[in-house]
C-alpha cells in the first residue's frame, strides 16, 4: 500500500478555462495546485446567471405549513426535471433575480411555486450543492406559513406543472419512503437528510429525567 502524500502547499485555483457555454451554464477548465503542489486540472460546471455581489445561485425554502387543529406540514413540490428524466421531490426553490435580497427571493419563489405568503423565521450560510462537479451554492431559508390567514386557505399557484405536497413534519421520512414506494420519483438530498434529522430529533426510546451527552 502506497503512503498518502503529504500535504505540503495551500491548495489554490491558478486559472478558469471556458470549454463550453449555454444560456444557463458554461463548463470550465480549472487549473490548480493540489496540497501535495502538484498543478491539475479540474472539469468545473457553473451556472451564468449569479447575481454580482450574492454568494448563493438559489434558494430553498424549508416551509412549514401552520393551522389550527392541523399537524405542521413541510410544504413539498413534485416537478418533472429534464436532467434526471423523472418527476422529483424538492423544497421549494428557485435562483436569486437581480436586486433581491435572499429573504425576498425566498417569499417570492414559495409564492410562485406553491401559492402560501410565509414569513421568513431563519437562513442557513451559503452551502455548496455538489462541490465535486459545480460551483452551485444555496441559501435554505426556514419560512411559517399562518395556514389560518385567509390568503392561505385557498392558496393558488403560478406555475403550472408543479404539484404541492404537503407532508406532516412528525412522518416526514415515513411519508417520503411511502411516495418512493407508490412512484417512480428521486427525492433532493437536501430533503432527505432533514427528513434523517428530523426521525432523529422526534425519536426519544427512553428519555430520562437527567440525561448525561
Ligand atoms: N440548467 C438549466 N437549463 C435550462 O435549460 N434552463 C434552466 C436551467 N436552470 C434554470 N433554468 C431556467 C428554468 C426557469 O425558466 C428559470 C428559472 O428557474 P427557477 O425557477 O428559478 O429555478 P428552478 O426551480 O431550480 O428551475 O431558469
Amino acid at each position: 500500500m502506497s503512503s498518502p502524500k503529504k500535504a505540503t502547499t495551500e491548495p489554490h485555483v491558478i486559472k478558469e478555462e471556458l470549454i463550453a457555454s449555454g444560456k444557463w451554464l458554461t463548463l470550465e477548465k480549472t487549473t490548480y495546485v493540489d496540497p501535495s503542489g502538484s498543478t491539475r486540472t479540474w472539469e468545473t460546471a457553473k451556472r451564468t446567471t449569479r447575481v454580482a455581489n450574492i454568494a448563493a445561485d438559489g434558494v430553498a425554502i424549508i416551509a412549514l405549513l401552520k393551522r389550527t387543529l392541523h399537524k405542521d406540514c413541510v410544504v413539498m413540490v413534485r416537478q418533472f426535471r429534464p436532467p434526471m428524466g423523472c418527476n422529483t421531490l424538492e423544497f421549494p426553490a428557485g435562483l436569486i433575480d437581480d436586486n433581491e435580497t435572499i429573504e425576498t427571493a425566498a417569499l417570492r419563489e414559495l409564492k410562485e411555486e406553491t401559492g402560501y405568503k410565509g414569513e421568513v423565521v431563519g437562513v442557513t450560510p451559503v452551502t455548496c450543492l455538489d462541490p465535486g462537479l459545480s460551483n452551485c451554492t444555496t441559501q435554505m431559508v426556514m419560512v411559517h406559513i399562518n395556514g389560518d390567514d385567509l390568503e392561505n386557505i385557498n392558496p393558488t399557484q403560478q406555475l403550472e406543472f408543479v404539484e404541492v405536497i404537503l407532508l406532516p413534519l412528525d412522518e416526514f421520512q415515513q411519508k417520503i419512503e411511502e411516495l418512493l414506494q407508490k412512484e417512480k420519483i428521486v427525492v433532493d438530498s437536501k430533503v432527505y437528510i432533514y427528513a434523517m434529522g428530523m426521525s432523529q430529533a422526534f425519536f426519544k426510546p427512553r428519555e430520562l429525567p437527567v440525561l448525561k451527552q
